[in-house]
């Protein structure tokens, strides 16, 4: 399964930087052709597969030579904006449902930064009271559910989701699309299915997950029953947010890091697989990315799962990462977020780092995991001012003649 491809401020284009994966273009007209890859070799772009001018010419003047960049939690609380837009409308859920506001929360990093993803301000939660889990989320306590589901009494809430419920996430996809144009990627985001049992089956956040663990042991059938519900309703949004506009899709197992691998395996990789698969069926083209956070375990173990893209948090050495999954496993990650609170000089060697450990190909740059609150805007305005700064040549080159010298200075 390949990439399509994410366009890129300059116009429409990644596939030089990502030969193997990328096979969508986006055509400078907004219209996306499917194509060959093209691929470039130093300066030089040139068409491999593709024998499309348009796509050749566009590739000449528009040659992307870094990675593609967006954060997690890119909107939020940090930033001013959002703090008195918050004021003005002190409900998250009224934040997160009520199309203007969607928009308008998605759109100010966009404005502020110019990452090359937008993603829709949501919540893995949002989708929950479609398929019959009623939620709020406290201000101080995090989500809270109302009534979570501990045995088959508890499961008799649920029911198959109701899109119509959701529609302000698909009217926002579908405005941000508009809004950005063929300029940057739009995004939408799911929870795994274990990650979002933590949540229905705790009543909220954990720290320590002991009652759903214990479910896995005590009533692995509600669980099990549970998790398939789950499997379907998250299977039919992902489908949902692509045909409104989401041209990549996060889902994110945040808490399967909190298992043991080989509890992983029972307990959250086969219900992402399935996901993945009835995802590819209805939407061959979407890339699928997936995030857990505490992955170090995991990491081959993702890959297996089918989807696209593996999200490393800031604690795998991104080169361990490259060495363990194989230069065709495209990966994204892993700046960590704090990071962001160092000197910017410090920030732009880590950024290098991670870049050059990434290698040229198959790499979205983004933090380890989401935006801290209280970071400074100053810092994420640096972070992509680097990116937009980047160029493989340079920092490859560099390397080769450091390389080239080595012999010399030991003369
Ligand atoms: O994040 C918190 O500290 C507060 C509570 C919390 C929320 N969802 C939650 C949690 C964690 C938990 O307690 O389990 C639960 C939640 N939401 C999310 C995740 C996935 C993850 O980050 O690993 C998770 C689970 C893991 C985690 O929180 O790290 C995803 C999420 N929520 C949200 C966004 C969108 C965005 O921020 O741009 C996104 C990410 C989209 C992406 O990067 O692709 C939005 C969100 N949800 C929430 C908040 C805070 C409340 C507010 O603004 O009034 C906010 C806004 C913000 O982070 O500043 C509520």
């Amino acid at each position: 399964m390949h990439l399509s491809s994410i366009p890129m401020r300059s116009g429409f284009l990644i596939s030089p930087s990502y030969p193997d994966c990328f096979r969508l273009g986006f055509l400078p007209n907004g219209k996306t052709r499917s194509v060959g890859v093209v691929s470039r070799r130093r300066r030089s772009p040139r068409a491999s597969l593709s024998s499309d001018p348009l796509l050749i010419q566009a590739a000449r003047e528009n040659p992307v030579s870094r990675p593609p960049a967006w954060m997690m939690r890119q909107a939020g609380r940090y930033m001013a904006v959002y703090r008195k837009l918050a004021e003005k409308y002190p409900s998250f859920r009224q934040r997160s449902e009520t199309i203007d506001l969607i928009v308008e929360i998605s759109l100010q990093p966009w404005r502020a930064f110019r990452p090359d993803g937008v993603i829709i301000f949501s919540d893995i939660l949002t989708p929950l009271p479609a398929f019959g889990v009623p939620f709020d989320i406290h201000e101080v306590r995090g989500p809270i559910i109302q009534s979570p589901i501990c045995d088959e009494e508890g499961l008799k809430c649920l029911h198959p989701i109701d899109l119509d419920k959701l529609q302000f996430v698909g009217e926002s996809l579908k405005i941000l699309h508009g809004e950005v144009g063929n300029k940057a990627a739009v995004l939408g985001f799911v929870g795994a299915p274990w990650t979002i049992a933590t949540y229905i089956v705790e009543g909220g956040t954990t720290r320590t997950y002991t009652t759903i663990k214990r479910m896995c042991h005590t009533a692995p059938h509600v669980l099990k029953a549970l998790l398939l519900h789950l499997t379907q309703a998250i299977s039919d949004y992902i489908i949902f947010q692509v045909k409104s506009g989401a041209q990549c899709v996060q889902i994110f197992d945040s808490w399967g890091g909190q298992l043991p691998p080989n509890v992983w395996e029972q307990w959250s990789k086969p219900y992402i697989k399935q996901i993945v698969s009835s995802v590819r069926k209805e939407c061959p083209q979407t890339p699928l990315v997936l995030y857990i956070n505490g992955n170090g375990g995991l990491l081959e173990r993702m890959t297996e799962t089918g989807v696209d893209v593996i999200g490393l948090d800031w604690t795998v050495d991104m080169a361990d990462a490259r060495r363990r999954l194989g230069s065709s496993v495209n990966v994204q990650g892993n700046v960590d977020p704090a990071y962001l609170f160092s000197p910017h000089s410090v920030l732009t060697d880590e950024i290098h780092r991670v870049v050059k450990c990434a290698g040229r190909k198959g790499h979205i740059l983004n933090l380890g995991h989401g935006v801290l609150v209280n970071t400074p805007e100053e810092a994420v305005a640096h972070f992509f001012d680097v990116v937009r700064s980047l160029s493989y040549d340079t920092l490859f080159e560099d390397d080769m003649a450091t390389k080239e010298l080595e012999p010399l200075s030991t003369l």
